[in-house]
């Protein structure tokens, strides 16, 4: 697909790759599917479709092999936070970006199936959001998909004062902040894998 991002808002990705497996067994980030490891296949997908792709794990020399010269590896401050506060660590080194973008794509390394047409197609609708809005996330039956969608970084002040409560989950946060749902065509999209099986399940 050609990028065609001039007219559009600005978006990078970040992806969470400091998880510790445990489901799995061994480092899912570099468990291959279709012969491509997962994380490499997150970020191909992300590259396709947003205008850098950063990629924040504590073990950043386990993927040098993995990620192509136009990605950013950054090695996270302290290992085994859980994913908010990782992200909490990816917004503040965004906004400290020379040319910080207008929103991020936050992503988990563990999602084979994302489909590039439909996170394009999600971006598309970003520009018309109202400014208030704060995020735009796919929403199952399980609650909002805080791994597969877009954070307005202006206002991630927001994410602040939650952590500053002493909140500590995702779901938690979003329940109080202006939300607004992606549709979802097909939930495989969100295909996550924890177990072995889910990656031998796991279909395009
Ligand atoms: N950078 C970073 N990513 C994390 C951290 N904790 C979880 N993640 C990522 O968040 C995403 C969703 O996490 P899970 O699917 O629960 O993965 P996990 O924590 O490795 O798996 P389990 O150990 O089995 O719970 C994955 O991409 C993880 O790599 C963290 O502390 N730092
Ligand atoms: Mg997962």
């Amino acid at each position: 697909m050609t990028k065609a991002f001039s007219a559009l808002p600005r978006v990078d990705t970040l992806v969470l790759a400091g998880g510790n497996s445990r489901r799995m067994g061994s480092d899912k980030a570099l468990l291959l599917w279709q012969g491509i490891p997962l994380l490499r296949r997150v970020a191909q997908v992300a590259a396709a479709c947003t205008e850098r792709v950063y990629i924040l794990t504590p073990w950043p020399e386990r993927y040098t092999d993995v990620v192509d010269p136009g990605w950013h590896l950054w090695r996270e401050s302290a290992p085994h936070r859980g994913p908010l506060l990782a992200f909490q660590e990816g917004v503040a080194r965004l906004q400290a970006e020379a040319i910080p973008p207008d929103w991020v794509l936050l992503l988990a390394c563990d999602m084979p199936c994302l489909d590039e047409q439909v996170l394009w197609e999600w971006r598309h609708r970003l520009g018309s959001l109202p400014p208030e809005m704060v995020a735009a996330l796919p929403k199952t039956q399980r609650g909002w998909e805080p791994l597969c969608g877009f954070y307005r970084l202006s206002q991630m002040h927001q994410l602040e004062a939650f952590l500053q409560t002493g909140g500590g989950s995702f779901q938690d946060w979003l329940s109080g902040i202006p939300t607004v749902v992606l549709p979802l065509w097909q939930a495989q999209m969100l295909t996550n894998c924890n177990v072995p099986a889910d990656l031998e399940g796991a279909n395009p």
